[in-house]
């Protein structure tokens, strides 16, 4: 909790941020008792925090708390020039802590097209099984059904740190849902297991969750049987506002061995690696702290008054992202969370119940979604005509569908009365390139980010044909006697034009963003580290965390990330022979 308790001013490792893939690393390599590791987290406690413990509260966890970094996106042409909230996790966890426990891990395609771009074989969906499992323990979800046809035990592993599950607590719409995938198979066919590689179909959400409470990196690899190792040290309140670093005579590379950071953005104090700095602030903070220590493009760095150390015009660019459009309905039932949100009495006496159980009980021992899907734009759809399919592959999908049991729709209030079901499309397989840069040397204002959202016409085609694909879904016969109508904000939309209209209007991100410390193959001309995930020209310096994903996969993020950083573990052990 203070800088006061540190036991000391050099460790072997320090990483920068206790987020998602920093807590995998710190876990990592204090398995070996000689090796002594510090992370710095700028963020608060996770403990104890019921909208962050809670699945079903996930939507007040962020945005604007104090649990976020509260960011906000510069105006997005594609959105009809608004400027979402773009929430990350600003506690011990990171985003894990504060997302909407999706576990997906994407399609084969995706890690193929990884290792093809960065030119290392590790990267394959096969060389990375053994990572996924080391990740992954599959539990029973909370309230004990049986599972069979609900996933395939085959392509999970059950010995790993952070816990994955299925859905605990059945809604009203999972079995229409279901009826639907048989009504309208060809369109949206079933699909056992979307994590087994091939993500195309609609099947049951994996969620990371333990026992009805969310599984995070906090509570996983930094649980309690870890978080007392002698050579663990975890630091809160402490931003990391520059690295600085040294040359070895005879050698123009620079060395990152020294950390300085504010406690309470307080004060400057200095911490060294001995071997290494791990950069683990996330697709945001990561380039904003490079740039900040000289490491960028040139230009931006003269602008500022910033010493280049590191000219790469690389770092902050290739965003990568998925927008997202939600589709109320109103519904025929009393049944949905909404019933729970809008009721004080409710509430309390679903939390109290929640509370009193173990595994927790109760509608809210399950995130958002309980059965979502990948699909793909027919072949012959006219937008190919004008730009190449840009899927990672036969496996993977163009956009998503995710149902949920209540009214959601980020930026927009619940209405307060009615129950709802929202259907969000996803574009999957953006065209579209966002950026992340600074245009202050004040460490704690906030990066300027621009996800580009629906940036280009590919983009926008994906997210029309999307809506309407939600629709024909719910015009199956499944939802007659279920769905009222559209919610009023899209129930007049019907040509392309008016639907293309509604998504800019009201889209949003889903908080995806990847790739903004983008890996390349070693000695390329561009990317930010290479495949080993070492950065470019500095010695002592990795990342791991989102930002070295290349292009956003079909999946929510944090499996990969996950995924990431338990391969970077080995390969920093192995680089340090540890
Ligand atoms: C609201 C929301 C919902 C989401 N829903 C899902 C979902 O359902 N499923 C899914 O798979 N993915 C979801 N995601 C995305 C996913 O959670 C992220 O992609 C992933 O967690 C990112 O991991 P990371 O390690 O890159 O960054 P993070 O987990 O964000 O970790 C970065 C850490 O670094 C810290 N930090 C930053 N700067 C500094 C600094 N200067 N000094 C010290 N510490 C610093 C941060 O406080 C944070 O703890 C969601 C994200 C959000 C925000």
């Amino acid at each position: 909790e203070s800088v006061s308790q540190l036991p000391g001013w050099t460790y072997d490792f320090v990483i920068v941020g206790g987020g998602t893939g920093g807590n995998v690393i710190a876990n990592r390599l204090t398995e070996n008792s000689d090796v002594s590791v510090l992370v710095l987290e700028a963020g608060v406690s996770d403990r104890g925090v019921q909208d962050i413990e809670i699945p079903l509260l996930a939507p007040f966890v962020t945005p604007n708390t104090a649990y976020d970094w509260n960011y906000t996106v510069v105006p997005q042409q594609g959105l009809d020039g608004r400027q979402p909230n773009y929430p990350r996790g600003y506690v011990l966890g990171g985003s894990s802590s504060v997302n909407y426990l999706t576990y997906t891990r994407g399609s084969s395609d995706d890690y193929n097209r990884y290792a093809e771009i960065s030119g290392d074989s590790g990267w394959t969906w096969d060389n990375l099984q053994y990572y996924i499992r080391r990740n992954e323990r599959f539990t029973p979800p909370a309230d004990g059904h049986n599972t069979t046809g609900q996933y395939d035990p085959a392509a999970h592993g059950y010995s790993g740190i952070n816990s994955v599950t299925l859905p605990g607590y059945p809604t009203p719409i999972d079995q229409r849902v279901l009826k639907t995938t048989q009504e309208l198979s060809s369109e949206f066919p079933f699909n056992l297991d979307m994590n087994a590689g091939d993500v195309l179909g609609i099947g049951w959400t994996q969620e990371t969750i333990l026992g009805g409470a969310r599984s995070s990196s906090a509570t996983s690899y930094l649980g309690p049987q870890y978080i007392n190792r002698p050579n663990l040290h975890v630091l809160l309140h402490a931003q990391v506002t520059k690295l600085f670093a040294s040359k070895t005579e005879g050698s123009n590379v620079p060395s990152f061995h020294t950390v300085q950071f504010a406690e309470n953005r307080q004060g400057n104090f200095n911490v060294t690696a001995n071997k290494e700095v791990i950069l683990s602030a996330g697709s945001f903070n990561t380039p904003q702290l490079l740039l900040l220590s000289g490491v960028g493009n040139k230009t931006v760095l003269e602008s500022l008054g910033i010493e280049t150390l590191i000219n790469n015009p690389s770092v902050g660019q290739n965003m990568s992202d998925h927008p997202l459009i939600a589709s109320p309905f109103l519904v025929n039932s009393t049944q949905t969370s909404d019933s729970i949100f809008d009721n004080a009495t409710l509430f309390a006496s679903e939390i109290a119940q929640w509370n009193a159980t173990y595994p927790h009980e109760d509608p809210l021992v399950d995130g958002l979604t309980t059965l979502l899907g990948w699909l793909r734009l027919p072949d012959n759809s006219s937008i190919f005509q004008k730009y190449p399919d840009p899927s990672a592959g036969p496996h993977s999908s163009h956009y998503e569908l995710i149902f949920s049991n209540a009214f959601a729709m980020p930026g927009s209030p619940s209405p307060s009365t009615g129950n709802y079901m929202t259907i969000f499309s996803n574009v999957i397989s953006p065209v579209a390139r966002g950026t992340v840069t600074i245009n202050t040397t004040n460490p704690f204002a906030q990066p300027v980010i621009d996800p580009n959202l629906l940036g280009t016409d590919f983009d926008i085609y994906v997210a029309v044909e999307a809506i309407k694909a939600a629709r024909r879904f719910a015009n199956a016969s499944a939802w007659a006697d279920y769905i009222i109508g559209p919610y009023e904000a899209w129930a007049n939309t019907t040509t392309d034009a008016e639907i293309e209209a509604y998504a800019r209007r009201t889209g949003n991100s889903v908080w995806h963003a990847v790739g903004t410390a983008t890996m390349s193959p070693k000695g390329a001309s561009w990317g930010v580290v290479d495949p080993d995930l070492t950065v470019k020209g500095a010695n002592g310096l990795r990342i791991v965390d989102a930002s070295v994903i290349p292009i956003v996969p079909n999946a929510h993020t944090q499996a990969a990330v996950y995924i990431f950083a338990e391969r970077a573990s080995d390969l920093i052990k192995a680089a340090w022979k540890i």
